[in-house]
């Protein structure tokens, strides 16, 4: 079986294709079908935004097509930089420039750490309108000495629940296994199976 991404998030990318090929899914990114520009992200929840992500560019390339919004919420920060967590420090800002708000932010609160949770979106949208959604969470921290090299985002800011290191410094594979993505393509992939039995 082969799926469309639409995303422009390399990372996200990488994460998908490993996972995914646990369960023989080949995954194709957008940018190798269409060079279409990506929608504005004008929803107000994670669902909204992977709903109208996937059914613009599956309605325009015909295809299915999977899209993800996700996001990273601080307790301390009342959730924030929820859905704007791409954009933390302003549109087209990089990992490095959200990584400093977020320290900045817990630094001007007097804080070292905080609660923390990642959440993901996902909806896979088939033409005709027929589609699949499926969430997931990791709960755990965020601190402000950045460490790691892997993952992508917050990561290097990021310690699950339940662990000493940060996201970035697991393997992809291990990060695949408890991230929020992980689990919500997990979901997905069974939901797609159950559908295939009708
Ligand atoms: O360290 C991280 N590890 C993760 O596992 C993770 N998952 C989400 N995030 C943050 O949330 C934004 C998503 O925003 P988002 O869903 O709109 O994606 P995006 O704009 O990067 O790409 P696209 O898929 O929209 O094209 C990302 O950019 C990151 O800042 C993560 N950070
Ligand atoms: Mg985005």
């Amino acid at each position: 079986m082969k799926v469309v991404l639409a995303t422009k998030n390399r990372g996200k990318l990488k994460e998908f294709q490993e996972k995914l090929k646990e369960f023989e899914i080949e995954v194709i990114p957008i940018d190798q079908i269409s060079n279409l520009e990506p929608p504005e992200e004008k929803g107000i929840t994670f669902c909204e935004n992977a709903y109208e992500k996937a059914k613009y560019y599956s309605e325009r390339i015909d295809l299915p097509v999977i899209a993800e919004d996700s996001g990273l919420e601080v307790e301390a920060l009342n959730g924030r930089p929820g859905i704007f967590s791409a954009r933390f420090a302003g549109e087209g800002a990089t990992d490095e420039e959200n990584n400093k708000r977020l320290i900045l932010e817990l630094k001007k609160l007097g804080l070292e750490n905080s609660p923390a949770r990642y959440v993901s979106f996902i909806f896979l949208y088939i033409p005709e309108g027929m589609g699949l959604w499926s969430s997931g969470e990791v709960k755990g921290k965020v601190i402000t000495e950045p460490r790691g090299e892997g993952g992508f985002g917050y990561d290097p800011l990021f310690i699950p629940e339940g662990y000493t290191k940060t996201m970035a410094e697991l393997p992809m594979e291990e990060k695949n296994k408890i991230s929020h993505r992980g689990k919500a393509i997990e979901k997905l992939v069974n939901l797609i199976k159950e559908v295939k039995k009708w």
